[in-house]
């Protein structure tokens, strides 16, 4: 255990980096996938199966706790970890793509966001100090700064005037933050498809010497060879020692390439959403358990797995309940795509530690294109 937040690069093989964040509440191992648990459910899951699925840390966020229960509630309440009963790391999102995704946003200007809740309508404002103020009533262990993400394509003065904010931003977060041991504060570097910005964006929160810094403004509707060319523009202008986050990423091929960039964690919607909606993903490529081939089909969607979900239901059970649109369909399919997610990882971190991470790359890429039995 420690009392500081502490981020150790044990090996770098090519551009990929394996690592571990302790913290006082646990352990990260990464490359780290972190399970979405929005306003305070992984949904379709009990926390203990996300934890058995092995994810070290759960992702919640500003937008929606503030907005129901509220922040002031759940510290009533004695925090989220004790609210959710999970209690190893978790990281908040700040709440700005949020705003900008989710509400109706009425201004935006240098003191924050004003929008009105998706939830009842109701008015709120939100300053870079209200975020960090609301992530410290919710006890989180790893704080986004407020950021301003402008979905792409954009203006490039657009681009520029959001990136030169959010880096203001980045600095009254920090002074709001203060000294938590404990706990950290991550910048996020916006620009959006520009690298002279992306450069600009990672030199500047450099300076500032915080813990972590995440890499923002992506998976906002560019390709993926734009986004990954964001990347190897990003992450070389980042210090070598701090933990590197690609926000709102991605699909196991996103994971994969971004890794080997030099990410070090992730956090997404995709195993859960896509779960719900009857899409697998598996070892051999992604499953559409809603089609018909599986109507009658007994085998489970990976027997060598060690997943219940994945190892003892029946493609022919999934693709019943998922026909009859039965809660149970959403729930083994979510608990599948997390355990297959962190599976994923886990052959990631391994294959770095034997120094064969671009094999390891080549040989999952080409299993999937071999598509499901
Ligand atoms: N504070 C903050 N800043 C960002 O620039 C940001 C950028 C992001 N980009 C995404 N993309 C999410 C893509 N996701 C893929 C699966 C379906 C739903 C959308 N999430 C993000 C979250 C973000 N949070």
């Amino acid at each position: 255990m420690t009392e500081n937040f502490q981020f150790t690069l044990n090996k770098t093989d090519a551009g990929a980096r394996l690592g571990e964040i302790s913290m006082p509440r646990g352990e990260i191992r990464t490359p780290a996938f972190m399970p979405v648990g929005t306003v305070g459910t992984v949904k379709a899951m009990y926390l203990d199966q996300v934890r058995e699925t092995g994810a070290d840390i759960i992702l919640g966020n500003t937008y929606h706790l503030m907005l129901r229960p509220t922040a002031e509630r759940v510290a009533r309440l004695g925090g989220l970890h004790k609210l959710i009963r999970w209690e190893h790391p978790i990281l908040t999102d700040s709440g700005g793509f949020q705003v900008m995704s989710l509400s109706g946003l009425r201004k935006l200007d240098e003191q924050g966001v004003t929008f009105k809740s998706h939830v009842d309508g109701s008015l709120h404002h939100m300053s870079p100090e209200r975020s960090i103020e609301i992530q410290g009533l919710l006890g989180s262990d790893i704080q986004m700064q407020l950021d301003e993400c402008v979905a792409l394509p954009a203006e490039p003065k657009e681009i520029e005037r959001a990136m030169e904010m959010s880096l203001r931003w980045a600095e009254r977060c920090r002074v709001a933050f203060g000294e938590q041991p404990g706990k950290a504060m991550f910048g996020i570097v916006q620009g959006g498809d520009i690298p002279a910005l992306r450069v600009r964006s990672a030199e500047a929160l450099s300076q500032l010497d915080l813990k972590g810094y995440a890499v923002g403004g992506l998976a906002v509707g560019e390709p993926q060879d734009v986004m990954l060319r964001m990347l190897e523009t990003t992450l070389p202008v980042l210090p070598v020692e701090k933990p590197r986050y690609l926000m709102g990423v991605g699909t196991p091929d996103d994971i994969l390439k971004s890794v080997a960039r030099g990410i070090d964690m992730f956090d997404c919607v995709m195993p859960t959403r896509s779960g719900r909606h009857g899409l697998a993903f598996t070892r051999r490529g992604k499953v559409n358990i809603r089609n018909a081939r599986h109507a009658e089909d007994m085998r489970p969607l990976d027997e060598q797995s060690n997943c219940p979900a994945s190892r003892d239901y029946s493609r022919a059970y999934l693709h019943h309940l998922v026909r009859a649109n039965e809660a149970l369909g959403g729930m083994l399919l979510s608990w599948h795509n997390l355990a297959y997610y962190q599976e994923l990882m886990q052959g990631i971190r391994k294959a770095i530690a034997e120094g064969r991470f671009a094999d390891f790359m080549a040989e999952t890429q080409e299993e999937w294109a071999r598509g499901d039995l």
